[in-house]
């Protein structure tokens, strides 16, 4: 069910959002970027009217289908579900399980390191 043009809540900086922004453009999903600032005002994503839209007070949030989704590999694996051409993952499962152990690696792994939240949790952590 397709209500409107798909919009994303996304901040530039964001690797997560990059994400779901290189999905969105291999599909040639047209959308409308609705920018949320992780740094000004003390990050918008935090305003109530964004907490309404993703309670996780994240982005990347993908309003579509008259849904909204939040986290990125969530959010392309519903659009490769939905939307399956061109397809994202490779048909054969010994391939595939390899995109989603790099995605997993990445996703849970690598990039949580290099996030704004955890500098200013790690800023704030005494030294030992
Ligand atoms: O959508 C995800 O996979 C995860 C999102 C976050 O953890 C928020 C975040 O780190 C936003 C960012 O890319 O800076």
């Amino acid at each position: 069910m397709q209500v409107g043009k798909p919009i994303l809540y996304s901040y530039f900086r964001s690797s997560c959002s990059w994400r779901v922004r290189i999905a969105l453009a291999l599909k040639s999903i047209d959308y409308e970027t609705v920018p949320i600032n992780l740094i000004k005002d003390g990050g918008q994503q935090f305003s109530k009217e964004f907490q309404a839209l993703n309670p996780m007070k994240q982005v990347p949030a993908l309003k579509i289908d008259g849904i909204t989704i939040g986290q990125s590999l969530a959010i392309i694996e519903y659009l490769e579900e939905t939307r399956p051409t061109p397809r994202l993952l490779p048909q054969d499962p010994k391939k595939r399980v390899l995109v989603r152990m790099i995605s997993d690696l990445i996703a849970g792994g690598i990039q949580p390191l290099q996030v704004q939240h955890w500098w200013h949790s790690l800023a704030d952590w005494p030294a030992q």
